[in-house]
């Protein structure tokens, strides 16, 4: 199975890595031509994945037609950028695994609807899961839950997707395996905001365990199952992103609790912190599904630019309610 990787970001580029093991050809796309020519010429990614050396066997590509040959296509653009991106891809039939975490702006559709509604003959695939890329494209140890509904491809990515490191596991969930990675960088972000406003360890642990207990309802009332959300797309990627600075949404967080504005934070990076866009657009499903997520409610007020003790103060006032609901 030829694998075609769309998006030279940090996660693009580590997948691009896993596939390329043991020598086997890739085509990664990037949207960036020079960033194409770094990676032929250096075997780098140096703009994205630095201090990382790839596999000979990836050809980076800047044209889409270049992606016509290929068996599978892995998504891996921000998930803002998802559906015009593959708008310009040859894809017919091909199956298309979705590795972006979000929901889109306007339309509050996850990026399997996105894919669905562009490439309609495409089956759809979800890999998601606690990953940091860096960590991934270095070789260290990393398991990944990979959903898809049709048993004969989910059993063909796997196989073709495995590395001694890179283990999958697999599930027909697909909505549950996106639910988990979408709003769980909503949640880093208001880790973040614990940490930099020096809140302490109780607070992060108690907005870990509630804002599970949120992803959880939204997941079940989007038809996910709570089993998926429990696993490595779920809680897996929760506890990794609400625990460290290597996360660009808790780094985000950080910025915010120590008092920085949310736009003043998002002009100084390149790299993408999904959290921000999803959490309004996270909120408005909510509504519509008549969910109650008050945790992922205070992060969109935090990036309105909300007073961090108002904020938290407020979350702590409202009425003592039991812990199942
Ligand atoms: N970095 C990580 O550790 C992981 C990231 N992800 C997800 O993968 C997706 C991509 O993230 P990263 O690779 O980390 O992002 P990144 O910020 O490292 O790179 C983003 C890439 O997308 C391209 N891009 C940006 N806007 C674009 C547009 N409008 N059209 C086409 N291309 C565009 C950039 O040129 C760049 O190649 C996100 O949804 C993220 O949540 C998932 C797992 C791990
Ligand atoms: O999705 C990720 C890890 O699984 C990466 O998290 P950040 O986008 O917050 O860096």
């Amino acid at each position: 199975m030829k694998i075609g990787v769309i998006g030279a970001g940090a996660w693009g580029t580590a997948l691009a890595q896993v596939a390329a093991h043991g020598r086997r050809p890739v085509r990664l796309w990037a949207r960036d031509p020079a960033v194409a020519e770094a990676i032929n010429t250096t075997h780098a990614n140096p703009l994205y994945l630095p201090n990382i050396a790839l596999s000979p066997s990836i050809e980076a590509v800047s044209d889409p037609a270049a992606m016509a040959e290929m068996d599978a296509l892995l998504v891996v653009t921000p998930a803002q950028a998802v559906a015009a991106v593959l708008a310009t891809m040859p894809v017919g039939p091909k199956p298309l695994v979705l590795c972006s975490k979000g929901i889109e702006a306007g339309t509050r559709r996850l990026v399997g609807e996105v894919a669905r509604a562009i490439h309609p003959d495409a089956p759809i695939a979800v890999l998601s899961g606690p990953t940091f890329a860096y960590e991934v494209a270095a070789g260290l140890p990393t398991a990944v839950t990979l959903a898809c509904e049709e048993p004969e491809l989910r059993k063909a990515l796997s196989a073709r997707l495995a590395a001694p490191h890179f283990r999958p596991y697999a599930t027909d969930d697909v909505t549950g395996a996106e639910i988990g990675g979408a709003i769980k960088n909503v949640l880093a972000i208001g880790c973040g905001v614990v940490e930099g406003a020096g809140l302490g360890q109780n607070a992060r642990a108690a907005l870990i365990a509630r804002g599970f207990a949120e992803m959880t309802r939204f997941g079940l009332a989007r038809g996910g199952r709570a089993e998926t959300l429990a696993g490595l797309s779920g809680l897996g990627d929760l506890v990794l992103t609400c625990s460290s600075t290597a996360s660009r949404n808790f780094s985000l967080g950080v910025g915010l609790g120590q008092g920085r504005s949310a736009v003043e934070l998002l002009a100084d990076r390149r790299t993408v912190a999904e959290g921000a866009f999803t959490a309004p657009v996270l909120r408005q499903a909510a509504a519509e599904a008549g969910v109650d997520m008050p945790v992922c409610e205070a992060v969109c007020r935090l990036l309105e630019g909300a007073a961090v003790g108002e904020v938290i103060g407020a979350l702590l006032a409202r009425p003592l309610k039991a812990e199942g609901q």
